[in-house]
């Protein structure tokens, strides 16, 4: 074979080699785009069925809010799955529904005494209510903490829902009314009040608790002579109106609840219902969810009730009778006829002071003679 023809042969089946090569090189590359297409196509399916869920949603609302509004805007209505905008929803709902400690937007500011536990206890029966177990008293003694700190003593609570924190003291000290006002001038405020002679005994029973029956201790009328002597605690007790239009003062009258204990303990499906409507709040509250304990003397919380079980994270009481503990409804002390009249004589001016201030009157038993 000539030389020539030789190299021809070899330089085709060099170029055979080669085609050949190529040839497995580009199936190789096939099988891959292949491969990797299947691969893709599984995870935008499962991304597009499951993505949603697995996403920790605040990242996700962040990446959301990061677009400018009209970005936002064009992704929404451009976009033709209507996907995106479910999931955006679902991701600011849950956002909206996270629990978390939120500032109060209502406060039970007084008055000591007169039933403000039970109240706050009821009201957190509503679903659309949270409220503090404990009285915080930031705007009287902890101030200096600073709004964060008041924020994280709240209980967790969803956007919408109210919370309510419930300090008696505030209402006496006008710098706290003044703080209160500073803090948020549209806050929703409760005031309960009590016939001013009852009060005086609770105040008294609640004082000498500790041993009732000691002779070491004055009696009712020598304990409300000496603090009469010293121009203190009935004056300061009895005689709330100074009180309340320090609050009137700086609170829009419609923003100010007053109500009465002895209505509290008598219908506390009435009181709720007005404090419900008062909060702007749907009716939820239900006859079923209170109970009267004869042996108590007060409504208590129905412990058959669906909404019992929660309840027991907002109010310390008695688990198996449903009814505050053992300092509400102490046993009072006798008031000798005589002495009774002098303090209603003492007493009558501030009431009328009262109601007059409020607009409403209460019927308090120790005054109905009085009031007519
Ligand atoms: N349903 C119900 N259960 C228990 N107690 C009730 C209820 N309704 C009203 N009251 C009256 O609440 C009085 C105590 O008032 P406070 O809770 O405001 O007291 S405190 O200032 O928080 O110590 C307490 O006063 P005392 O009877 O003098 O103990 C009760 O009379």
């Amino acid at each position: 074979m000539p030389q020539l023809a030789r190299d021809i042969l070899l330089s085709l089946s060099a170029r055979k080699v080669h085609r050949e090569k190529m040839q497995n090189r580009i199936v190789k590359l096939f099988l891959l785009i292949s491969a990797w297409t299947v691969v893709l196509a599984i995870l935008l399916i499962a991304s597009h069925r499951f993505g949603h869920r697995a996403i920790n949603s605040q990242q996700l609302l962040r990446s959301f809010s990061e677009l400018t509004p009209d970005m936002q805007n064009n992704r929404s209505s451009s976009s033709s799955s209507s996907n995106d905008r479910n999931i955006r929803k679902s991701v600011l709902g849950n956002v909206k529904n996270e629990r978390k400690p939120r500032l109060p937007n209502c406060l039970i500011i007084g008055f000591s005494k007169c039933g403000t536990l039970a109240l706050r206890g009821f009201l957190s029966l509503h679903p659309d209510i949270v409220s503090t177990l404990r009285e915080i008293r930031y705007f009287t003694l902890f101030y200096k903490k600073g709004v964060e700190w008041y924020r994280n003593q709240m209980p967790p609570s969803k956007e919408g829902q109210v919370t309510i924190e419930k300090t008696p003291s505030y209402i006496l000290d006008p710098e706290a009314i003044e703080r209160i006002h500073e803090y948020n001038s549209s806050i929703k405020l409760i005031i309960i009040v009590r016939d001013p002679i009852t009060r005086l005994q609770s105040i008294y029973s609640h004082t000498f608790s500790d041993d009732p029956k000691s002779l070491k201790n004055p009696t009712f009328k020598e304990w409300c002579d000496e603090n009469l002597r010293r121009g203190q605690r009935v004056m300061h007790v009895a005689n709330y109106a100074p009180h309340i239009e320090q609050v009137y003062k700086l609170f829009p009258k419609e923003n100010v609840l007053v109500l009465s204990e002895e209505d509290l303990e008598e219908n506390p499906m009435r009181v709720m219902r007005e404090a419900e409507e008062f909060l702007g709040l749907k009716p939820s509250f239900s006859k079923d969810d209170f109970v009267y304990s004869k042996e108590k003397g007060f409504y208590c919380f129905n412990t058959s009730s669906p909404h019992y079980p929660e309840i027991l994270e907002s109010v310390v009481l008695n688990r198996k009778t449903g009814c505050l503990g053992s300092g509400k409804g102490r046993e009072h002390p006798d008031i000798d006829e005589k002495f009774l009249k002098q303090l209603v004589e003492v007493i009558r001016p501030f009431n009328v002071r009262l109601f007059k201030l409020i607009g409403k009157k209460f019927s308090w038993e120790n005054f109905k003679d009085s009031l007519r």
